[in-house]
């Protein structure tokens, strides 16, 4: 992460502490509460600039037997870390995601995630996830992203048509 960074200042319109984010895409795969296959992970805004959520893992998500699928968790991670810039105010997407993987995330637990704004230069927002099964000491995975600011409207423009809500979105119809 580079030493100059720009100043954090929270959107006035955000979430606060303990409030639901609002979703960006109602079948997005990781947050989208009408995604047919999705992990619909519930948001809430946490303490200074970071998001919560809470996943329970089900048998679905297994990769080796009993334990979470890499892939699930970046997954969760991405989406979870992909909706701090939103507390700042810009949309922006992942350019850049490393997942350390800590321990084995069993089926049947809940896994907790937390995901924070390290910093900010331009358009680049600095974001960490930690993730753990209920004991905040002892976490289970780490993650850190780079985070892309854009122009929603222009950056979807040429994909939009390939949405299962394209209608909504072309009519600008908000999502929530
Ligand atoms: C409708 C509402 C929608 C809301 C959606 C949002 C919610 C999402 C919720 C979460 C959903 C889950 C999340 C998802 O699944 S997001 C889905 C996965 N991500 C993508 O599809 C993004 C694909 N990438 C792009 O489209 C372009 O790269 C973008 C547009 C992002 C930037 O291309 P653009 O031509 O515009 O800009 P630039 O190339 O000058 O780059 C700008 C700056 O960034 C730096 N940089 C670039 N790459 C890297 C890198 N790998 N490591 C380090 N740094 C990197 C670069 O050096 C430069 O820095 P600087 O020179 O300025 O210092």
């Amino acid at each position: 992460m580079p030493e100059e960074l720009d100043e954090l200042v929270r959107h006035p319109k955000t979430s606060r502490p303990g409030e639901p984010m609002r979703p960006h895409n109602m079948v997005c795969f990781g947050c989208g509460e009408q995604s047919p296959r999705g992990l619909h992970l519930e948001m809430f805004a946490g303490e200074g600039f970071s998001v919560v959520a809470e996943m329970p893992v089900e048998h679905w998500m297994e990769g080796g037997p009993g334990v979470i699928h890499g892939g699930i968790l970046s997954s969760a991670f991405d989406d979870v870390m992909g909706m701090t810039p939103r507390l700042i105010g810009p949309a922006a997407v992942t350019v850049h995601l490393q997942v350390d993987f800590m321990r084995p995330i069993p089926v049947g637990e809940t896994l907790h995630l937390r995901a924070e704004i390290l910093g900010k230069q331009g358009r680049k927002i600095y974001t960490e996830g930690v993730a753990h099964l209920g004991d905040p000491t002892t976490p289970v995975a780490r993650a850190h992203g780079i985070f892309v600011t854009i122009d929603a409207r222009k950056h979807f423009a040429e994909h939009v048509e390939r949405s299962a809500r394209a209608d909504e979105f072309k009519a600008g119809k908000p999502q929530v």
